[in-house]
């Protein structure tokens, strides 16, 4: 079995705050392999941000407690807060953020955040920071804008962020994760800010990209259509805990987690009204013991008050942590 780029295992971790530990992460698994597109799912609230934060290590420094668990990128401990997870960030991982337009610098053009980025980051081939011309940096430049289907690429260069539209800066910004020729992308819901059709086409760069390139991404993620367009596989999150894993197709055609139903019912689809999940994602102050999901959960019995269910495995690659799990194979023996 290909091992992982990324491994997370029984991370939890939390926020002080106030009112007390905030427990967003409850012992989260999570497993990106290299080549692979991975949606991490769930509404908003999951701590699927948390999580992109922590992998990025950009949680916010002495209010964050980890309790239990790891985070490993390429073998390396990303919570460890040494020199070679320090090495890792914006090179082997690199980040494509919710809103292009607050991540750009609005008083410098993009040719010079672009090389500026170069300069820290792209790979020397062990000539040293200022080993390369800022000319073969423009060519590389120009070469990956025209890569992410920019027109022409060497005007853009030129432009101010706000001389772009919302989908050609998000285009940009997938370009500079791209030039440090990273091993991951985590792409924070990448699309969201933008409209529809453009969100399409985006995810569509991306995917090719990424799949051309070998480059896994970790895509975080609502909008269960956008998790169709471009993963391999997906991870629902509830309330900081891991509910389900399964690749794609059974994702979506077999799926078993009660919330992973119920967020699918949520859908529009032809010959049904959409079905909205009652309630909300309990706050971490005051998450409920057991299977955090247990309050809003058609199945729920005694036990998931009590136990915290455990992810269990099939040997397909499909893992689902619930005492009553659907299948659809018993319901058809039912009816
Ligand atoms: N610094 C913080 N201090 C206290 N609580 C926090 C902090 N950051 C996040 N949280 C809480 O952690 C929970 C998860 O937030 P997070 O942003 O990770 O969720 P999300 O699934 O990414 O949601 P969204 O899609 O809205 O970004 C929320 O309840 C949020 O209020």
């Amino acid at each position: 079995m290909m091992s992982s780029l990324l491994d997370i295992q029984a991370l939890s971790l939390g926020f002080r705050t106030e009112k007390g530990l905030a427990k967003v992460l409850d012992r989260i698994d999570l497993s990106v392999k290299p080549g692979e597109i991975v949606g991490l799912v769930g509404e908003s609230g999951c701590g699927k941000s948390t999580l992109a934060r922590a992998i990025l290590g950009t949680l916010p420094e002495g209010q964050t407690e980890i309790n239990s668990g790891y985070i490993r990128l390429d073998g390396v401990d990303m919570l460890s807060g040494g020199k070679a997870a320090e090495h890792l960030r914006g090179r082997v991982v690199t980040f494509v953020p919710q809103d292009p337009f607050a991540s750009f610098n609005p008083l410098f053009r993009i040719g010079t955040q672009i090389h500026d980025l170069m300069r820290f980051k792209a790979p020397r081939d062990g000539k040293g920071s200022f080993g390369r011309s800022r000319k073969a940096d423009e060519a590389s430049a120009i070469a990956m804008l025209d890569a992410v289907q920019l027109p022409q690429p060497k005007a853009i260069l030129d432009k101010y962020p706000h001389q772009l539209s919302g989908g050609q800066r998000q285009r940009v910004m997938i370009a500079m994760a791209l030039l440090p020729q990273p091993r991951m992308i985590i792409a924070d819901e990448p699309t969201t800010a933008l409209d529809v059709t453009v969100q399409a086409q985006i995810l569509g760069v991306l995917r090719r990209l990424a799949v051309e390139r070998g480059v896994s991404v970790l895509f975080t993620t609502h909008d269960l259509g956008a998790a169709w367009e471009i993963c391999d596989r997906v991870v629902v999150m509830y309330a900081g805990q891991t509910a389900e894993i399964a690749p794609r197709e059974q994702f979506f055609g077999d799926p078993r987690h009660p919330y992973t139903r119920m967020l699918l019912d949520s859908l529009p689809a032809p010959g049904r009204d959409p079905v909205g999940i009652p309630g909300g994602v309990p706050s971490p102050l005051k998450a409920p013991n057991g299977c955090r999901f247990n309050p809003r959960c058609p199945r729920a019995t005694d036990v998931c008050h009590e136990t915290r269910p455990a992810l269990i495995a099939e040997p397909n690659g499909h893992a689902v942590a619930c005492h009553h799990p659907w299948s659809a194979e018993a319901e058809a023996a039912h009816v």
